[in-house]
């Protein structure tokens, strides 16, 4: 993978100033002006020496390893089946190949799995971009990739950032906060990990993840990343999470009661010194006073976190920092406040393979004047206002309650990786100022540097817009009446009454569907809380006039609406499935016998899913070992037109499907994504970075998915008009 390249700063160094910068850049200086940037820093070098955080005798290996590219990591994503399927296609298809292959004389180390990371669900790959170029079998890898990372099934996410969500341990029965989620890729994993269980008969836990962020634009980057996953347990929410609101539900006696969260993720904004492999740009603007300026937010984000935590909870502070000053220092002033209501979780037996530091105990602070103390009580008094009591470690008698030694400090030489900082806290009983005030106990005032007032504020942020309205349909609503009699809903399940739309007037576009929870939450919280996005969407009206049912089921509805339908399926073959995916509406007539005899018994004009599983296939020989690559049916959303068939499939799914089938697209396929966007580095990390700031069109959805359902539409218009 190159290098991240910098345009070259004119004039400056002298010669043998200028060959000594030469040779500590990356090996691949271009000679169009750009050059990779420097990776030196003496301040950082001598502030981690002093720090004494890492041995000495790995000092040499931690340096030098900072300086080597970060090699590619990706994960699996999806529920349980899913990225199964998609595991055993790498596996069979690709990973094989790739063993004993030997490019232009040299042997391909082929990927290979994390080590601690549960069912091979996540790899690593060192190949450079000219490797990759040198060899075709290694192109259709990286094509491969390419196209299952447009699609969504392959996240690529660096190896540590996938440690925190690990930790949290979340279940399917969970409430999950996830405080600071943007860009998403931790929220993916906890979405996961709320459907693993999920199966053809049940698809909604009774759990919830609301993913947070106080940076609006990021919010749209974080539904794009999440909308993947079609999650109806899943709110995105935009608020300061040091003033998190507390979000109030009905349980199931039907009394209001206040949201308090299993596990709650606090993913803090940091300095960000363990990502120097990939941003190489901190190593020139690395700084010490950076953690001291983030240091008091961290520790109130964290504080907001354990207060919103139930007892018996757990909670998960990371940084991708390796500073004391944001890790330890910010773990320590929160057991201080929490006066022994929270303790930190011995993970030593989980994650077995990962290699890990123990915290520390003891670390420095660097004033801004540059000068080294070890207590509060040294700090001059004009620097009062940048230093704080809680950066300092703890006395030796804290040190002894605390065990800061259970956090998790990740250094880049131990596994070529990223470095990185997480703890695992867990909340025994509720924290001093959270106890019913009683008789017999002294009432424990809530700290005020936790009031907002004292030193934390962030600007307010503008209000830009205001997001379209939740409206929840009655199951009375005729359109959910006519939704339910097409595709046979029984009103027993209550799926009934979690439709909504986002328009109070007009004809409903987009029904979404959200779980029980979600809409509780949602009804009665959406003034004190700035909720951004939920539902996934289900179905989306069609234009057809005389259809069977004004509304068809979406492709990225099918998984949840199967345990909920029926008598709306058409079994196909491997050869039809094979040509509704390659092209845009095969006649019926080019469909095989047994289709046909099925479509004419199902009625045209109507909306559709398309199955195809191998127990149905009747092929024989190679196409059934092809096919057992699946694992799992395939479900397509589709119309059955007088004459022809379609699917409302885009093109990154096609891709996948025919891939998974073991067919090539056409070539008429583009390789762009829904965005617009093609792939230029080895491929798309954490989403796409662009913000999708217009995704409050009608039916609540990106602009992306607006032009797909615009897409969408003409196509299904031309299909009618060809009828
Ligand atoms: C380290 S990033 C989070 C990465 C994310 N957890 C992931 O895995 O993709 C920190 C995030 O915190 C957000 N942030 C900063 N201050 C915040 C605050 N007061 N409340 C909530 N989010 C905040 C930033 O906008 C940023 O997206």
């Amino acid at each position: 993978m190159p290098g991240k390249r910098y345009k070259r700063k004119g004039g400056g160094a002298g010669g043998g100033e200028r060959e000594e910068k030469k040779r500590k850049t990356d090996e691949n200086t271009n000679n169009d002006g750009y050059t990779e940037i420097i990776k030196e820093n003496s301040a950082f070098e001598e502030y981690y020496k002093t720090q004494s955080i890492i041995p000495v005798d790995e000092w040499s290996s931690f340096m030098s390893s900072l300086r080597q590219p970060l090699p590619v990591t990706f994960r699996i994503t999806g529920t349980r089946t899913w990225s199964q399927g998609v595991l055993n296609c790498l596996e069979k298809r690709y990973f094989s190949e790739l063993k004993d292959l030997v490019v232009e004389g040299e042997a391909i180390s082929p990927p290979t799995p994390l080590p601690w990371y549960p069912n091979n669900l996540a790899w690593h790959v060192s190949l450079s971009r000219t490797t990759v170029r040198s060899s075709p079998l290694l192109s259709k890898f990286h094509s491969f990739l390419v196209k299952e990372s447009n699609q969504g099934n392959i996240s690529r996410q660096e190896a540590v950032s996938m440690i925190p969500p690990l930790l949290l341990g979340v279940e399917p029965r969970h409430y999950v906060l996830d405080m600071c989620a943007a860009p998403g890729s931790k929220t993916s994993q906890l979405i996961e990990s709320l459907h693993y269980q999920d199966t053809l008969e049940s698809s909604i836990p009774s759990g919830i993840v609301i993913a947070n962020d106080a940076d609006n634009s990021r919010c749209y980057t974080l539904v794009h990343q999440a909308k993947r996953l079609n999650s109806p347990c899943l709110i995105i929410t935009n608020n300061d999470a040091t003033q998190f609101p507390v979000l109030y539900y009905n349980n199931v006696d039907g009394k209001r009661v206040p949201l308090q969260y299993d596990r709650v993720l606090c993913d803090v904004p940091c300095s960000g010194d363990g990502t120097m492999r990939k941003n190489p740009t901190i190593w020139r603007s690395w700084n010490s006073s950076t953690p001291l300026s983030l240091h008091r937010l961290q520790l109130r984000l964290l504080m907001r976190g354990l207060e919103l935590l139930k007892p018996g909870g757990r909670l998960v502070y990371s940084t991708c920092s390796m500073n004391p000053i944001e890790d330890e220092a910010v773990i320590a002033g929160a057991l201080k406040l929490c006066n022994g209501s929270v303790e930190l979780v011995d993970t030593s037996s989980l994650l077995p393979g990962l290699k890990r530091t123990n915290g520390v105990n003891t670390w420095k602070v660097l004033t801004k004047n540059g000068e080294w103390i070890s207590s509060y009580k040294e700090t001059p008094s004009n620097l009062l206002h940048t230093v704080h009591s809680s950066m300092f470690p703890p006395t030796a008698l804290e040190a002894d309650t605390y065990q800061l030694n259970r956090c998790i400090r990740i250094f880049p030489h131990q596994q070529d990786t990223g470095g990185f900082f997480v703890a695992l806290l867990s909340k025994t009983s509720p924290l001093p100022w959270q106890v019913q005030p009683s008789n017999s106990g002294p009432t424990v005032k809530r700290p005020d540097e936790l009031t907002g007032r004292h030193g934390f504020e962030r600007k307010s942020r503008k209000q830009t817009y205001r997001e379209d309205p939740y409206v929840f349909l009655p199951r009375t609503d005729s359109v959910v009446e006519s939704i339910s009699s097409y595709y046979n809903i029984s009103s027993d399940s209550g799926i009934t009454d979690q439709f909504l739309t986002r328009t109070l007037t007009g004809k409903k576009k987009t029904l979404y569907l959200t779980s029980p929870l979600v809409q509780e939450i949602t009804k009665k919280n959406e003034k004190d809380c700035k909720i951004i996005n939920t539902g996934v969407r289900v179905f989306a009206r069609t234009e057809s006039l005389d259809s069977a049912c004004e509304y068809r089921i979406t492709q990225e509805g099918i998984d949840t609406m199967l345990p909920y339908i029926s008598n709306c399926t058409v079994r196909v073959t491997l050869s039809d499935v094979i040509a509704l995916l390659k092209y845009p509406n095969p006649l019926l007539t080019e469909l095989s016998a047994d289709t046909q005899s099925l479509i004419e018994s199902f009625g045209t004009k109507k909306p559709v899913i398309f199955v195809y599983s191998e127990a149905s296939d009747e092929t024989e020989g190679e196409d059934v070992r092809i096919a057992s690559n699946i694992g799992t049916p395939i479900y397509l959303a589709g119309w059955i037109a007088r004459k022809s068939v379609r699917l409302y499939v885009g093109h990154p799914d096609r891709y996948h499907y025919l891939a998974i089938l073991g067919e090539t697209p056409p070539e008429t396929m583009s390789l762009e994504t829904q965005s617009g966007h093609t792939h230029s580095t080895f491929f798309d990390e954490e989403g796409p970075v662009a913000d999708d700031v217009s995704a409050r069109e009608e039916g609540g959805g990106t602009e992306k998915e607006v032009k797909v359902l615009i897409e969408e539409e003409e196509s299904n218009k031309r299909t009618l008009e060809q009828d």
